[in-house]
Parts: C-alpha cells; structure tokens; sequence
C-alpha cells in the first residue's frame, strides 16, 4: 500500500530543496532537505501539515537518525506524545535489539532501545529520504521485535528508481514527493 503525503507537502519540498550531485561519492545525487529545516515559516508550515495528517492516530513517532530525528522531534512535541530513537549501531545505552542493513552508498547497523518502545503502541517511523529502503525496512523490524506496530512508514521524497517500496511489503508507505534517481 502506498500513497502521497499531500500537495501542500510536496510543495514545501520541491520548493526547498537541493541537489547535490556526486555527495557524498562519485554518481549519487545527494536531495538536499537542509534548506527545508533552515526555512523557519516553511518548516513550521511542514510540522503542522504532518500534525494534521496523523492527530489521534499514532502513539508515537519513530525518528532514523539522523535527518529522521530532525522530523520526527517536533511533530512529536506537537502532537504530545512521545518520540523513539532509532541511532545508527554503539550510539545506544544498552539494553538495544540491532539489525543490520544494506545502504544505496555502504552498509550499516540500526538500534533501539527497547524500553523506548511501548508494547502495541501505533507507531509512524518519519524520515527524509527513501532510497532503497534498507533503513526503513530494518526500523520496522525494530519496532515489530519490540513489540510496536508500525502504522505507516513516512518520508518527504521517495527515490522511485530504487524501488524501496517493494523492501517494506504490506507496511503502509507514504511519500510527499517521488523522484527519479537523476532528475
Ligand atoms: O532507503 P535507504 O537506502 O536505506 O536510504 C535512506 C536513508 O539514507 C539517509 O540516511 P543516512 O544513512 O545517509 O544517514 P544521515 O541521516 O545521518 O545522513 C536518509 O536520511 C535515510 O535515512
Ligand atoms: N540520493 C540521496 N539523497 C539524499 N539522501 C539519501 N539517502 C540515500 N540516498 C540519498
């Protein structure tokens, strides 16, 4: 299942974003979000659009470190409820459950903290970026170990000619804006 974040969402994407190309290595084309973050009304705009979309749904919100975070704090502040971090391997106190995952430049380690993780809560996971959908797949994985369940998995841009999509099966997806790998 799959679905778009709305227009006004992919607005505030396309109109602040940048493209990189060869960040961080030689043929990737790096989606810049950083201007997005630093445009205060545009931002905030972003912030309540997503607080609309998921008010009394969701128990909490997954943020990936670390573009996820810079999502996923203030819609939780916004909506009152809680915020998991999901960090890249040995950032964690301990006790963590970890996966490993495939990146589209490297490889890497996801973790959690399981007391952050309330049994069957509703859980939406927030980040930038979908590639592969690598990091994502493993964040659901995460969340379904500890006990959650992921209502929906959310980022601002899908990379559709990676097909990460295909990666999270039956779990509920949502983009604001889908792009090819080199537009
Ligand atoms: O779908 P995938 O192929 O897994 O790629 C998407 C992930 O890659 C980027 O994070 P990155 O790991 O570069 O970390 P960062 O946010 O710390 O820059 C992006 O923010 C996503 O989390
Ligand atoms: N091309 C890309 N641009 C921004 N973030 C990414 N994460 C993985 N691939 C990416």
């Amino acid at each position: 299942m799959s679905g778009k974040l709305g227009v006004e969402i992919a607005a505030l994407v396309e109109e602040n974003l940048r493209l990189v190309p060869d960040f961080p290595m030689q043929g990737v084309l790096f989606r810049d979000i950083t201007p997005l973050f630093a445009n205060g009304p545009a931002f905030a705009e972003l912030v309540a659009l997503l607080a609309n979309r998921y008010a009394g749904k969701i128990d909490m919100v997954a943020g990936l470190e670390s573009r996820g975070f810079i999502l996923a704090a203030p819609l939780a502040a916004e909506l009152g409820i809680g915020m998991i971090a999901i960090r890249k391997a040995g950032k964690l106190p301990g006790p963590v459950v970890g996966v490993d995952y495939a990146l589209e430049y490297g490889t890497g380690r996801l973790e959690v903290q399981p007391a952050s993780v309330p049994k069957d809560s509703r859980v939406l996971v927030l980040d930038d970026v979908l590639a592969t959908g690598g990091t994502a797949k493993a964040a659901c994985d995460l969340l379904s170990q500890c006990g959650a369940h992921v209502v929906e998995v959310a980022v601002l841009m899908e990379l559709i000619d990676l097909k990460g999509k295909d990666k999270l099966a039956e779990i509920p997806f949502v983009t604001a804006v889908q792009v090819r790998e080199q537009d």
